[in-house]
């Protein structure tokens, strides 16, 4: 469902997706479940990608009794799904389910928390480790991050993408579970050939940068730190 005056922001509204967020916002969702709780909402993601976003073809079938038409999905070789380390890892498990043939990228993105947020709303990003696959424009590419708040980090990290791909990707998505509205509009204004999806947009961000009501740390709950 396309966001109130973005073209290219969507809400995934699939009621699983819903149901399954809800239950990680809960405070009493533990690890277990939690991580659980993120492959289903990553699978849940990448199935609703490719009935909304990806294209179709017809196909001679020869079934064990006749011939037959079926319909395939085109282009499911040619996915490309970046992993932002290391919230993301549960959550591209689950779109993983969806897209088993992905190429897949790392990047290693964290915020500097002791330095905090600026008065433009940003953190500064620090970015470890990046091992990504070739690009190339027929790809669709989707960088995977349940939490998307002040958009420091996908804005960092999508540089880092873009700046090393052989060939700008044509479909390129940023698909998070939780987005807060300054994020979302960061990103948009500036990667403004990127289609946003998110299965929720809250209502703010607090002092420290976290996205009210939001689901807590998703990195600290899927991997128990603190
Ligand atoms: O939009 P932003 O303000 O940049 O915040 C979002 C980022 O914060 C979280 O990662 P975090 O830095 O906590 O790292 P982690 O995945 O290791 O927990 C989250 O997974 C995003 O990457
Ligand atoms: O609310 C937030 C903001 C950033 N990172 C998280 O894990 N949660
Ligand atoms: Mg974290």
């Amino acid at each position: 469902m396309p966001i109130e005056d973005r073209d290219n922001a969507y809400l995934i509204t699939h009621a699983l997706a819903k149901d399954t967020l809800s239950r990680l916002r809960d405070i009493e969702t533990e690890q277990v479940a939690f991580r659980k709780g993120l492959v289903k909402l990553g699978r849940i993601c990448g199935y609703e990608i490719i009935d909304g976003a990806m294209e179709t073809e017809y196909v001679s079938i020869e079934t064990p009794l006749q011939e037959t038409t079926g319909e395939r999905v085109k282009g499911l070789d040619d996915v490309v799904i970046i992993n932002v380390l290391r919230a993301a890892t549960p959550f591209v498990e689950g779109l993983l389910k969806a897209f088993p043939r992905a190429k897949q990228g790392v990047i290693s993105a964290g915020r500097d928390e002791e330095a905090g947020m600026n008065d433009a709303g940003e953190f500064p990003i620090t970015i470890d480790y990046v091992k990504l696959p070739e690009i190339r424009a027929k790809d669709t590419v989707i960088v995977a991050d349940p939490m998307l708040a002040t958009g420091s980090t996908m804005c960092a990290v999508l540089d880092h993408v873009l700046a090393n791909a052989v060939e700008q990707p044509t479909d390129l998505f940023v698909l998070s579970a939780v987005s807060a509205p300054d994020g979302l509009l960061r990103v948009d204004e500036e990667y403004p050939n990127a289609d946003l999806l998110t299965v929720a947009i809250d209502d703010y961000l607090d002092d420290d940068g976290y996205i009210v009501p939001g689901l807590g740390d998703a990195g600290d709950r899927a991997f128990r730190t603190t």
